[in-house]
């Protein structure tokens, strides 16, 4: 089938690429000069495990195009994907004027009838503003799907190719077919597609975010419970976890959750029930724990110190928001980053992917090491933000004898505190014994 995909970024990328590597004709789109030349150059934009080997086959298998124009790239297309952004605007609502802009523009250049798939997160409400954006100027009969993407940075093209589940919202049986047709490969595989209506479809995918956000919040807030009562947060999180209502994943405590969806998309929601008079109170207190756990440990680093950061030396594990991505949005090491250097404390980082990308972004605020251990030399303390798995097995008397102070601020929970002690740290992670060394 001929697919077109608007919007070449992370989601973008990955949803072309798998639908070229399941058999498609693709052609991507986007406005962005520079991704598109690299992309034709055979340079892959993304940093996602996985997906390079698949980009490369797909091209020299003639599967895959780049364009900068709508008309060429949507030519033929019986699916176009829209995964265009959907930031917050001023008030946090997401700001649709990407999505709606390129409804506009795809218009009149409908030829034949085809099924506009809104991939990308958009609140309940929009396949019908779409709609009635591309109709004022079609001329032929088209539907609006909503198919929400519910793939993890890092892990995106497991996620595509074996998700737990597929939502499509529509009511249109022409276009159930096509979109039946296209993920036949991944149903054959044992991967269910759940069809439903569009707006049941759009808030699927907020409540998913919102839950997971929402559960990852709660085991913060137990942490830190366990820090005042002088219980640990891992054997909690086992003794949960396994009640299968529960279930194990997301219920890792740290310094909170950061990244391009959860924090956008739970003050979309907040912001959607605010404007149907619904005060959704569980989404403001998610939100306001989140914003207070990603600099939890400032108040500790800073009260080793006597309260004086000035002229300290402060070692960063870890830029990106989780491993295995570049993606710095939301990163809570960011955050800390700012607090810290406004203590007036030097920062000195590394990241095995996203150095690059912070430095775009803050410059020389902080120094830029080309190793895990030289982000150690002359630093008072080390501070761990990422959980990269480099990190996990480091070489500890390195760490002991680079460090001017023995002392290991841990915001993902990375090693055993007593292990710790016995190496001769003094160790703070989050809702679990504090070393002191
Ligand atoms: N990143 C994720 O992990 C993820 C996962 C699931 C859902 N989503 C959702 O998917 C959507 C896209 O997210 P993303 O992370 O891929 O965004 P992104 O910012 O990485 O990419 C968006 C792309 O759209 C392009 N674009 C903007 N206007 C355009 C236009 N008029 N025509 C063509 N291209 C245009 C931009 O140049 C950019 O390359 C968002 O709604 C997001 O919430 C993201
Ligand atoms: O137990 C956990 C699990 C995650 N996190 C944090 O939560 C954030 C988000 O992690 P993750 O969900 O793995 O990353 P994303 O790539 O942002 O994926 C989420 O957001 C995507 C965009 O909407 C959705 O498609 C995915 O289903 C959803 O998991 C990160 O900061 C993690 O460090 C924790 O703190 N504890």
């Amino acid at each position: 089938m001929k697919v077109a995909v608007v919007g070449t970024g992370y989601v973008g990328l990955v949803t072309g690429t798998c639908f070229a590597e399941t058999g498609n004709t693709v052609t991507c789109i986007d406005i962005d000069e520079k991704k598109v030349e690299s992309l034709n150059n055979g340079k892959i934009t993304i940093y996602e495990p996985g997906l390079e080997a698949l980009f490369e086959r797909n091209i020299k298998q003639n599967r895959l195009h780049f364009t900068t124009d709508l008309k060429e790239g949507i030519e033929g297309a019986k699916v176009i994907f829209l995964a265009l952004p959907t930031p917050p605007g001023e008030d946090g609502s997401a700001d649709l004027k990407y999505i709606l802009k390129v409804a506009d523009d795809l218009g009149p250049l409908l030829k034949d009838y085809a099924v506009i798939v809104d991939k990308s997160t958009v609140p309940v409400g929009t396949a019908e503003k779409v709609t009635a954006k591309i109709k004022q100027n079609a001329k032929v009969d088209f539907d609006v799907v909503s198919n929400p993407e519910f793939l993890r940075e890092g892990v995106a093209v497991e996620d595509f190719m074996k998700p737990d589940r597929v939502v499509v919202g529509t009511r249109s049986e022409k276009a159930k077919k096509i979109m039946d047709m296209l993920y036949a490969p991944l149903v054959r595989q044992g991967n269910p597609v759940i069809y439903m209506d569009e707006k049941s479809a759009e808030l699927t995918k907020y409540a998913a975010n919102s839950f997971l956000a929402t559960k990852i919040t709660f085991m913060n807030e137990i942490a830190n419970m366990c820090e005042l009562l002088g219980a640990d947060v891992d054997a909690v999180r086992k003794g949960v976890g396994t009640d299968t209502r529960i279930g194990k994943r997301f219920l890792f405590a740290g310094i909170g959750y950061g990244g391009s969806c959860f924090p956008k998309d739970v003050q979309a929601l907040a912001k959607s029930a605010q404007e149907v008079n619904y005060d959704f109170d569980i989404l403001n207190a998610v939100m306001n724990v989140n914003d207070k756990q990603k600099t939890k440990l400032i108040p500790q680093i800073k009260n080793y110190f006597a309260g004086d950061l000035k002229g300290k030396t402060i070692a960063l594990w870890g830029l990106s928001f989780k491993p295995y991505t570049d993606d710095i949005r939301e990163a809570p090491a960011l955050y800390n980053i700012d607090e810290l250097v406004k203590a007036g404390a030097k920062v000195q980082a590394y990241d095995p992917e996203a150095m690059e990308n912070v430095k775009g972004q803050i410059g020389d605020k902080i120094v830029y090491c080309d190793d895990q251990y030289s982000a150690l030399e002359n630093a008072d303390a080390l501070l761990i933000a990422t959980e990269w798995p480099v990190f996990r097995t480091p070489d500890f008397d390195r760490v002991h004898s680079a460090l001017k102070n023995k002392v290991i601020f841990d915001g993902r929970n990375l090693y055993n505190p007593d292990d710790m002690g016995e190496l001769g740290f003094a160790y703070y992670s989050i809702g679990r014994t504090t070393i002191n060394g």
